[in-house]
């Protein structure tokens, strides 16, 4: 029986998974792959929690070919070699994965293709991580799309693709070629220590396909139709809490836009219509991002806009630390960062609040911030970060207006309560909301809890940060 690799990397899962399941046509006999790659593990913006929860999925996923009767492998080495070498030992015909958009990723897949064709073993790749892929998303003058909006109009007018069904049953290795795969260096699932990492916290989202499902079943349920209003709120549990999931594949796209189409169906209103709506519209965004790597490969590197590689940016170090200690002095910051740093995880308005605060009070390089996400998120992703933080810094591909949040209007509004600051600054808990809100805080009272005085002035740092602008670029400020 003529044997098939799926090599597994941001599709951890059986369900929905295009690749697996062309593969499956051919032959039972799919084996699945996962490489640990050194390149990636000795980065330096890797978080910890995303290595393990990506550990979780891995050993879930496991047990799936397992209760399906297949066999998982793991390696640790350089895919370029482990590739070949592994799929010429086991004697497959051919090795099948899904396109990637990251830089590293495309060229990293380019030099593995060349090498099996070298070898005589067949490629098979396919767009899985995207409901629509790059190419099939142009302005009608084949280029790219740069602006969210228009980008949306032709996205979200296109037929959707249905999900597909995960294999029934899987051919295992024979002992033989279990034995031959331990030669070439099959090893045992690591957990996150053996790779050097430490997390000793909680996950947001259990590891897995079934706790992905479970967790979207939960969120269509309970909260989709709520979601336009919930969002915006970082203490109340309105947003879906996928993200880590759709970052590693963990559930298949197709599979999630079918749920919100069933959700569209059964909703009570027109304004729960417009809440799945905004949510699809969520999910376009992270399309939108990942094709903007892939046209845009120097996203990666550098400011879309070129003038902002060479602003003058301040990068107080003291600043940028206490800015990711969440101890600026500035409240709903400081619990921002403390739910980053305790979690591995940010609720999206708080994203955009530090992201702002981080470029525009302080006046630091954004890519400071963005590698620190990084450093810290379960969902860390190179696209979504890179077009959050451009987007945050007015570096991006969509400039206008120049945004510049109000820490304490964003408070008043998003956490009126002052429900979330005290959730994640336990030492001001007994000040007045009012006070937490707006950062009114006297230095007597600072001092009191323990609590810093503001690092910076906003009102002050917001017309440097116009002025150094005007200087820069010699033009007006944007407005909306
Ligand atoms: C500065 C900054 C950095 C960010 N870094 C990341 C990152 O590294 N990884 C990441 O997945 N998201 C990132 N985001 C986007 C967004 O904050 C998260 O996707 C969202 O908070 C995840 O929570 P959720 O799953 O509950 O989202 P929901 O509100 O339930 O949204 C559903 C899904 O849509 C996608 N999505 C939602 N908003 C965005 C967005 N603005 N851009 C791209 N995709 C989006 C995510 O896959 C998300 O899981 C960033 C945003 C900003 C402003």
């Amino acid at each position: 029986m003529s044997l098939r690799l799926f090599w597994h990397r941001r599709d951890l899962r059986l369900n929905d998974n295009l690749g697996l399941a062309a593969a499956y046509t051919r032959t039972p006999k799919v084996v699945g792959l996962f490489c640990f790659d050194p390149a990636i593990l000795s980065a330096s913006d890797i978080a910890a929690v995303r290595v393990a929860y990506l550990v979780g999925c891995l050993q879930a996923l496991q047990e799936a070919y397992r209760r399906l009767g297949g066999s998982f492998l793991i390696f640790r080495g350089d895919p370029r070699q482990i590739l070949p070498q592994v799929a010429k030992g086991l004697g497959a015909v051919a090795v099948h994965w899904h396109e990637d958009v990251e830089p590293y990723g495309r060229e990293r897949d380019r030099a593995v293709a060349a090498a099996l064709k070298e070898k005589g073993i067949a490629v098979e790749t396919a767009w899985d991580q995207l409901l629509h892929p790059p190419e099939a998303i142009q302005t009608k003058q084949g280029q790219p799309y740069t602006v969210y909006s228009p980008f949306w109009r032709n996205w979200s007018s296109l037929a959707k693709p249905e999900p597909v069904s995960a294999p029934r049953h899987l051919e295992p290795l024979t002992e033989i070629e279990q034995a031959t795969a331990g030669t070439l260096g099959a090893i045992c699932l690591p957990t996150a220590k053996d790779l050097g990492f430490h997390w000793s916290g909680d996950l947001i989202l259990a590891p897995g396909e079934a706790a992905a499902q479970a967790q979207l079943e939960t969120f269509i349920d309970q909260h989709i139709q709520d979601y336009g209003e919930q969002r915006n709120y970082p203490a109340q549990p309105g947003t879906s809490l996928l993200s880590p999931a759709l970052k590693f594949g963990v559930i298949g796209i197709r599979r999630v836009w079918t749920a919100t189409q069933a959700a569209m169906a059964a909703a009570r209103s027109e304004e729960a219509q417009r809440s799945i709506r905004t949510w699809q519209q969520e999910l376009a965004w992270r399309e939108f991002y990942q094709h903007a790597l892939y046209w845009f490969p120097h996203l990666a590197e550098r400011p879309h806009r070129e003038g902002f590689a060479t602003f003058p940016w301040l990068n107080n170090e003291a600043h940028f630390a206490a800015w990711c200690e969440g101890r600026t002095g500035y409240p709903i910051v400081d619990a921002a960062m403390r739910q980053l740093n305790e979690t591995g995880w940010m609720h999206n308005r708080c994203r955009m609040i530090v992201a702002s605060f981080l470029t525009k009070d302080l006046i630091i390089n954004p890519q400071w911030g963005e590698r620190y996400f990084m450093q810290k998120l379960i969902d860390g992703d190179l696209a979504a970060n890179n077009g959050g933080w451009q987007w945050s810094a007015s570096s991006g591909m969509d400039p206008k207006p120049l945004r510049i949040f109000n820490p304490a209007s964003q408070a008043q509004k998003f956490d009126p309560e002052a429900e979330y600051i005290r959730r994640w600054l336990p030492e001001v808990r007994s000040l007045d909301t009012i006070d937490l809100v707006t950062g009114n805080i006297s230095p007597l009272e600072r001092h009191r809890c323990g609590y810093p005085l503001p690092i910076v002035d906003h009102r002050q740092q917001q017309q440097r940060f116009k002025q150094l602008y005007q200087e820069h670029f010699r033009s007006p400020i944007p407005q909306e």
